[in-house]
């Protein structure tokens, strides 16, 4: 069974909760406690086989101050971040999440390969009163190579499934492109020390 850890982060009121809940019971709820952190845990079936989910829903980060996130690079195989259209604060705070997941070294030396983030603008819905384009999400998206949405999590169902599945999809894919890596690199290892050891053993 694989085991796939995905962060969901945002500014306060994004959606965060109602995304993930979605996901998880297919059910919009209006409300939702937002002074605790949660670790929503669940089995399914990803083409074929068989994954423990682990989605991280943190409460309002702009409380936790800096944007450190050290915790969740360490913890997470790969990021939602969510921001609200009609809300152009929670698009500025989406980018500079992104900017920080695309620098830390943690990404680029310790988990060998880049961790896939999908860009998520939530309340679809609210378009009336949009504040974000769907251009700028792209853009932002295809510049930190991440894939990118705009969906309604009170009236989209399918889309935020088809979302979080790609995501997860994203992630095992990862996880073997990192298995190659580091076979590839343990056997040139490997042939590196058997031709040095195998020329000594010759001039012997
Ligand atoms: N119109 C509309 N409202 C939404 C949508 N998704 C969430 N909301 C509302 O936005 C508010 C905030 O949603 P949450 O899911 O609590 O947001 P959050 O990012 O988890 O917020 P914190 O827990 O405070 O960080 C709630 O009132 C939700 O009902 C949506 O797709 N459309």
């Amino acid at each position: 069974m694989s085991e796939v850890k995905l962060a969901v982060l945002g500014s306060e009121g994004a959606g965060k909760s109602a995304l993930t809940v979605r996901f998880l019971t297919r059910r919009f709820i209006g409300e939702y406690a937002s002074n605790s952190e949660c670790i929503y845990t669940k089995h399914l079936c990803l083409d074929g086989r068989q994954t423990h989910l682990e989605i991280y829903d943190p409460c309002s980060q702009p409380r936790k101050g800096k944007l450190s996130l050290t915790n969740e690079l360490h913890w997470a195989d790969g990021f939602v971040i969510v921001y609200d259209i009609s809300d152009r604060t929670s698009f500025a705070f989406a980018k500079a999440l992104l900017y920080r997941i695309r620098e830390s070294p943690v990404g680029a030396f310790k988990k060998v390969v880049e961790s896939p983030v999908f860009l998520v603008g939530n309340k679809q819905d609210l378009c009336h009163m949009r504040e974000v384009g769907w251009n700028e999400g792209q853009k932002l998206a295809m510049e930190n190579k991440c894939q990118f949405c705009e969906l309604s999590a009170a009236e989209h169902y399918q889309e935020v499934t088809t979302m979080f599945t790609k995501a997860l999809r994203n992630i095992t894919t990862n996880f073997k492109v990192k298995e190659k890596r580091c076979l590839s690199g343990s056997k040139s290892m490997a042939k590196l020390i058997n031709s040095m050891f195998g020329k000594r053993r010759k001039s012997v």
